[in-house]
């Protein structure tokens, strides 16, 4: 019946622990109702919401902006080095008990600098809890800085520059926030200034955005990665070159069901992209928001295309080797995937 598997059941506990990394995560986007409360009363923030019931009914999206409109809501309750901190800590938490062992997190500086909150404020509160996971769980990690696509070049420049004395912490740059109206060919000069600062450089493309949007992420900001990546499946000819290229794809099934990118998750491109021998990967992006992080995201493609084990392995081991990990570690963490396979 499941390829691989006797039963649904022994899929589901086979992607339970399956080793895995997550290169698609906003850690402002894990931050649970319950949390969000208590940090709304620590901080004395109002939020328009009388109970975490209230916050969960709120989570009805329709496309990317009505998404976005109450996840900057949500961050405002971030202030303090110890809310990043808490925030961060309880996402690793959630990682860990998901069999992540590595995990490349997604910040928007802007979101918070913007409201006065300290870049210093943001990052030492990440990376404090990043380094504590590494000693409690053993899970590696990697700190991407997103710029805002709906501000300017300027700001994400600005941006820039306040992250230059936190560049032994800060891997990579990304681009994130409403797409459509903001193509990559705005940011063409800060993303050539982060490269070079030897930054490693992803974008969100083609989650809303057409095609041509992809084309200019990989030709103009020379990106290691494409986040989302959906509508490149409009393009042959743009498959054939992220195939070829052995471009990862950060994937996030949950996230494209609620956000209406597909209609039900029948419908996911997952299955098709690995069939074109496109790199993807699953991620949650933001969990707290669109219902489950990466395992439930796993479990939910492949409940809904019947994945194979051999295909899940694959996911598994493209987030490895779609990573920004040294050609050593990723190296440890595939024979991982294959002693697990080999239980
Ligand atoms: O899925 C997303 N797309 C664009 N911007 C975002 N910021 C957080 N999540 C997202
Ligand atoms: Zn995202």
């Amino acid at each position: 019946m499941h390829d691989g598997f006797a039963s649904a059941d022994d899929r589901a506990t086979f992607i339970a622990a399956l080793p895995k990394a997550e290169l698609h995560l906003h850690i402002e986007g894990s931050l649970e109702p319950e949390l969000m409360f208590e940090l709304a009363q620590r901080n004395n923030v109002a939020i328009p919401f009388a109970n975490v019931e209230e916050v969960r009914a709120a989570y009805a999206f329709s496309n990317l902006q009505d998404f976005l409109d109450i996840y900057y809501q949500g961050m405002g309750v971030l202030h303090t080095e110890q809310d990043f901190f808490d925030l961060t800590t309880a996402y690793l938490a959630r990682a860990h008990a998901d069999a992540v062992r590595h995990v490349e997190i997604f910040f928007d500086p802007q979101g918070h600098t913007e409201r006065g909150i300290a870049f210093a404020t943001v990052v030492l509160g990440i990376s404090r809890a990043l380094d504590d996971a590494l000693a409690r769980y053993g899970i590696t990690s990697k700190l991407i800085m997103c710029f805002l696509r709906h501000l300017s070049e300027a700001e994400a420049d600005a941006t820039l520059d306040e992250a230059l004395p936190y560049l032994g912490r800060i891997d990579g740059v990304g681009l994130d926030s409403s797409e459509v109206g903001h193509p990559p060919s705005k940011f063409e000069r800060v993303f050539a200034r982060a490269r070079s600062l030897d930054l490693k450089i992803v974008a969100h493309a083609g989650e809303e955005g057409p095609p041509a949007y992809v084309y200019e992420a990989l030709d103009l900001l020379k990106v290691d990665r494409i986040d989302h990546g959906n509508r490149s499946l409009e393009d042959p000819a743009l498959v054939a070159r992220l195939a070829a290229a052995g471009m990862t794809l950060t994937v996030c099934p949950l996230s494209n069901l609620k956000l209406c990118v597909v209609d039900d998750m029948a419908a996911h491109p997952l299955k098709i992209m690995l069939s074109a021998r496109l790199h993807a990967t699953v991620n949650s992006d933001d969990p707290s928001y669109f219902g489950g992080y990466v395992n439930a995201n796993y479990q939910a493609v492949a409940d809904a295309l019947d994945l194979s084990k051999a295909e899940l392995l694959t996911l598994a081991r493209n987030s490895f080797t779609g990573s920004f990990l040294d050609d050593a570690a990723k190296a440890k963490q595939l024979a991982t995937i294959d002693a697990y396979t080999q239980r």
